[in-house]
C-alpha cells in the first residue's frame, strides 16, 4: 500500500518534528537520501555530469545540499540558479563542495529564446553531456504554472539525460495532480517522509516516473488522504472447500436494451470471472437471447416490456435472489431504463450503477436521485469524467483536470462510493478516502473496457466486499488484464487490445494475487 498526505498535513507533522531537532537536520536527510538514488541511478559517479535546477525555496535548498553530496564523490557537479535568491546555507555547502555555478544573469541569457520559442541554441550547448538532472525547482510550496525562467528552464533540458525530481516534480500540484502548463517529466521522484496526492494522480502521476520514498522521521501523520493498493493488497474472498454456488455470492446484471448487447456481454463475462458463484442476467429477450448464447452458465430472465406509459416498477424478485445488482451498461436512458435503475437502488443489496444507469441518475430530478441514493445496502457509482460531468453540472474538462477534487466532491454530495474512470482510476467513499488505482494503463482506453470493470466490480460487492474496496481492487485487478493483454510475454512491446482482451486476461490477474 502506498500512502499520500495532503500538503498542509506533511507541513504539520513536518513542523512537529522540527522543533524537537536541531535546525536543518530535515533537509539534510532529505538531501542523504536524495543523492543516494542519484548515485544509484548514475552507477560510477566519478566524473559523472549533473545539472540541478534550483528554485527560491527549501526544494531548492535539497537540491543544493544534494549536489553537495555528489560533488564531494567526485561528480561535476552545476547548479542552474533560476531564482535571484535561493538557499543561501544549501548555496554556500554547494560551492565549498567544488560546485560549479550558473547564476540567475547567465541563465537568463542563455534561456533567452532563440528562434521561435524552442530553447536556445546557448542552452543546448551549455546541458549537452549533462547526465543526469536533478529538478528543485518547486516541491509542496509550488503554485499554479510555472513562473520566470523555470519553465523556460525546463524546456531547455537534454533528452538523453535521466531527471530525478526533488519531492514532486515542478510544475506538478502536491495536493491534486493538476499540471497547468510546463512540468518536469521525471524518471524518478524522490519523496520525503510520505507520497503527495499528485504522485498518485495523472497528469501528475505520469509526470512522477518510479516514486522513491526516503524515510525522514515523519511522524503523527493523520490518516492518508489518497491511498493506492498494491497487488498484495488486492484480497478478494477465496472460496473454502465448502463453499457452495450462492455462498459465494449471486450478482445480477441489468444491462443492454433496444440498442445496445455488447456491453451485456462483457458485463455478464466479466462478472463471471469475477469470482461470484453465480450471475444472473436480466433485460430484454433480444439481448438474453445474444447472453444465452454467449455464456450459457448465467441463470437468464425476460423481463417484459411495459406497455407505452406503465409506469409500474419492475419486479425484480422474478430475477431470483442475488447478493448485488449492476445496472446500466447499455440499457438506455429511456424511460424502461429509468424503471430499471429505480428498482435495483429501491433493493436491500449493494448496488453497482454504470453507464447509461449514471444518464438516468443525472437526469432525475434532485430529491428524487437523493431519496434513491439513501440506502443502506453500499452503492457504488463507476462513472467517467463525462457522466460525472452530467452528475455534478460541471464542465468534463473541469473534472479531467481536478479529478481528486471533483471524484471526493461526488461522493460526499451523493452520499456513495464514488469510482472515476481514467488514466488515473480514483474511488472515494463519501467520508473523503480515496484510492488511486496504480495498474492503468493508456491500453484500457477502448470502447467497452469499463463494462468489464462493472462486471467485476459487482462481483466482488456479491463477495461481500465493501464498496471502496470493490471498487479499487476491480480497478486494479482491470489494469493487471489489461496489461497482460497488451504485452503478454515479457520483452514484447504492448499492443493495442480490445475489451475482450482484457476479460479474457481476467484469470491470469487473478492468478497474480498472492
Ligand atoms: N518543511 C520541511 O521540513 C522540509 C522540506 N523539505 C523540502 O522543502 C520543500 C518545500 O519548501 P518550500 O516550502 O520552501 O517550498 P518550495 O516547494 O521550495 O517552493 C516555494 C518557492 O517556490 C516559489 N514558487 C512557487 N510556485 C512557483 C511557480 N509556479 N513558479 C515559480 N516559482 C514558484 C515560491 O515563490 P513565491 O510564490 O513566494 O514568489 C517560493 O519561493 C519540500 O518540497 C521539500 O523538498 C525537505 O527539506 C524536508 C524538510
Ligand atoms: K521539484
Amino acid at each position: 500500500m502506498r500512502y499520500a498526505h495532503a500538503v498542509d498535513e506533511v507541513r504539520a507533522a513536518e513542523a512537529a518534528l522540527m522543533a524537537r531537532l536541531p535546525e536543518g537536520t530535515l533537509m539534510q536527510r532529505a538531501a542523504a537520501g536524495l543523492a543516494a538514488v542519484c548515485a544509484q541511478l548514475l552507477g560510477g559517479l566519478y566524473g559523472s555530469r549533473v545539472l540541478l535546477l534550483v528554485g527560491s525555496g527549501d526544494n531548492g535548498g535539497d537540491a543544493l545540499y544534494a549536489g553537495a553530496r555528489l560533488a564531494r564523490r567526485g561528480a561535476h557537479v552545476t547548479a542552474a540558479l533560476a531564482a535571484q535568491k535561493t538557499h543561501p546555507e544549501g548555496l554556500a555547502d554547494f560551492r565549498a563542495a567544488g560546485g560549479r555555478v550558473l547564476d540567475y544573469a547567465r541563465l537568463e541569457s542563455l534561456l533567452s529564446p532563440g528562434e521561435g520559442s524552442a530553447p536556445s541554441s546557448a542552452a543546448r550547448r551549455a546541458f549537452e553531456g549533462t547526465d543526469l538532472v536533478i529538478d528543485g525547482l518547486t516541491g509542496i510550496g509550488g503554485r499554479g504554472a510555472l513562473r520566470g525562467l523555470y519553465g523556460a528552464l525546463v524546456r531547455a533540458l537534454p533528452e538523453e539525460a535521466a531527471v530525478v525530481a526533488c519531492d514532486i516534480p515542478s510544475g506538478v500540484d502536491a495536493d491534486t495532480g493538476e499540471v497547468a502548463d510546463t512540468a518536469v517529466r521525471a524518471d524518478v521522484t524522490v519523496t520525503f517522509g510520505t507520497l503527495k496526492p499528485g504522485l498518485l494522480i495523472d497528469p501528475g502521476a505520469a509526470h512522477a516516473g518510479v516514486v522513491e520514498l526516503v524515510d525522514i522521521g515523519l511522524t503523527g501523520l493523520p490518516e492518508p488522504a489518497v491511498i493506492a493498493p498494491a497487488t498484495a493488497d488486492v484480497r478478494p474472498p477465496r472460496p473454502e472447500a465448502e463453499t457452495d454456488k450462492y455462498r459465494r455470492g449471486v450478482v445480477g446484471v441489468i444491462a443492454g436494451g433496444a440498442r445496445f448487447t455488447g456491453a451485456a456481454l462483457l458485463s455478464v463475462g466479466a462478472a463471471l470471472r469475477g469470482g461470484a458463484g453465480m450471475v444472473r442476467f436480466a433485460s430484454a429477450a433480444r439481448v438474453v437471447a445474444l447472453v444465452d448464447a454467449r455464456w450459457p452458465e448465467t441463470v437468464t430472465t425476460v423481463l417484459p416490456e411495459a406497455a407505452p406509459g406503465d409506469d409500474t416498477e419492475p419486479d425484480l424478485d422474478a430475477v431470483g435472489r442475488v447478493q448485488a445488482w449492476v445496472v446500466g451498461p447499455g440499457l438506455g436512458v429511456d424511460a424502461r431504463g429509468e424503471r430499471l435503475v429505480k428498482a435495483t437502488l429501491r433493493s436491500e443489496v449493494p448496488v453497482l450503477v454504470d453507464a447509461d444507469g449514471l444518464t438516468v441518475l443525472a437526469g432525475l430530478p434532485a430529491g428524487v436521485r437523493r431519496a434513491l441514493l439513501d440506502r443502506r445496502a453500499p452503492t457504488l457509482l463507476t462513472p467517467h469524467a463525462g457522466e460525472l460531468s452530467r452528475l455534478l453540472n460541471v464542465g468534463r474538462d473541469q473534472i479531467e483536470a481536478r479529478r481528486l477534487v471533483h471524484v471526493r466532491a461526488a461522493a460526499a454530495g451523493l452520499g456513495v462510493t464514488v469510482l472515476l474512470k481514467g488514466s488515473t482510476t480514483l474511488v472515494a467513499d463519501p467520508g473523503g478516502q480515496v484510492r488511486a488505482n496504480l495498474t492503468g494503463t493508456p491500453w484500457l482506453a477502448t470502447a467497452g473496457s469499463g463494462d468489464v470493470l462493472s462486471g467485476l466490480a459487482g462481483a466482488l460487492l456479491a463477495q461481500g466486499v465493501d464498496a471502496a474496496d470493490a471498487g479499487a481492487w476491480a480497478a486494479h485487478l482491470h489494469g493487471l488484464a489489461a496489461r497482460i493483454a497488451a504485452a503478454p510475454r515479457r520483452g514484447l512491446a504492448p499492443a493495442p487490445i480490445t475489451a475482450e482482451d482484457v476479460l479474457a486476461a481476467l484469470p491470469e490477474a487473478f492468478a497474480q494475487l498472492s
